[in-house]
């Protein structure tokens, strides 16, 4: 990692709380009929319970072949995704996403509530207490009025809500959140990343969230983890030392804040590069550039 004053991303991801998430040596290359891609090469990090972990990388890096792996619906080629100290071989129970096309992920001939309540009643949640969680997780998200209405009723942003309540009500171990807020406006996604970190610092929940938003990923996280360019290694893992309280003008204005996102820039950069950088050298040390 480049950076004088960047704190080493070893104080980070070790030591604040027990490791809730653990993703080890993890790789995937695809066999499609006439050729092989590798999109995973060797991803090894920790997530501790309780952390707002965030995942950058360009374009292709792998970001959504490494959340299926986590989220139990592609079998990795080598090394294995450990939830609550479980080997994660299918979906698990104690995991939610939040994807970023809300549009096809809430299904229209359902009411709000009915959409909330859908995967409480699949995990045998009894009806009473489905009918408590739907109710809180609305609140939560300010949709307390548009229990009743239909998904195609709503705005983007409020559709957006409605997945982020559904997720909520879920009350996982572990929220996976796969570029959220990309196909929203840009005062819609400045809201939503707000109501992230509050629900976040409320509930106490662990977030992994990916984006290709170099801001967002500073603004939202604790922590950056940096991906390369496919066949996808860890280029960099930075900590987020802003203070906890964020707000969109002052910590964005904040100087420390400029140079945080100027050195996740630049790991992107790299990135991008990383492995053409790879073959160029004479002789390759393994270990050479891998950072986390
Ligand atoms: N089903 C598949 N079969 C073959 N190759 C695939 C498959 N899915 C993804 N890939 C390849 O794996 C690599 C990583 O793709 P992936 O979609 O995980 O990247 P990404 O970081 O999510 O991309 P983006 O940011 O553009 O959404 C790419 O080279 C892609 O072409």
């Amino acid at each position: 990692m480049t950076g004088t004053d960047i704190a080493s991303p070893t104080a980070v991801g070790t030591g604040s709380g027990s490791v809730l998430l653990d993703v080890r040596g993890l790789r995937k290359t695809y066999q499609a009929a006439d050729r092989t891609v590798e999109a995973i090469r060797d991803l090894t990090f920790g997530i501790p319970a309780g952390e707002l972990a965030c995942i950058v990388g360009p374009s292709g890096a792998g970001k959504t072949t490494l959340l299926k792996c986590v989220a139990g619906l592609l079998a990795p080629s080598g090394g294995e995704v450990v939830l609550e100290n479980r080997p994660v071989l299918r979906p698990p129970e104690n995991m939610a996403v939040v994807f970023q096309e809300y549009g096809r992920s809430l299904f229209p001939w359902l009411s709000v509530a009915q959409n909330i309540e859908l995967p409480l009643k699949q995990k045998k949640v009894p009806k009473r207490r489905r009918g408590e969680l739907v109710a809180e997780a609305l609140e939560s998200v300010g949709l307390a009025d548009a229990a009743g209405a239909y998904p195609w009723q709503l705005s983007g942003g409020m559709q957006q809500r409605v997945a982020i309540a559904r997720a909520i009500a879920y009350e996982p171990a572990v929220l996976i959140m796969d570029e959220p807020f990309a196909a929203v406006d840009a005062q819609t996604r400045a809201e939503l990343e707000d109501l992230t970190r509050e629900l976040w610092r409320r509930l106490g929940m662990t977030v992994l969230f990916v984006t290709h938003d170099i801001e967002e990923a500073v603004y939202l996280g604790q922590r950056v983890l940096v991906l390369s360019a496919a066949p996808t290694v860890i280029m960099d893992d930075t900590p987020i030392d802003l203070p906890a309280e964020r707000e969109q003008l002052a910590t964005r204005s904040d100087p420390r804040f400029a140079e945080l996102r100027a050195h996740v820039y630049s790991q992107v950069q790299q990135a991008k590069t990383y492995h053409r950088r790879d073959r160029a050298r004479p002789a390759a040390d393994p270990g050479e550039g891998r950072d986390g």
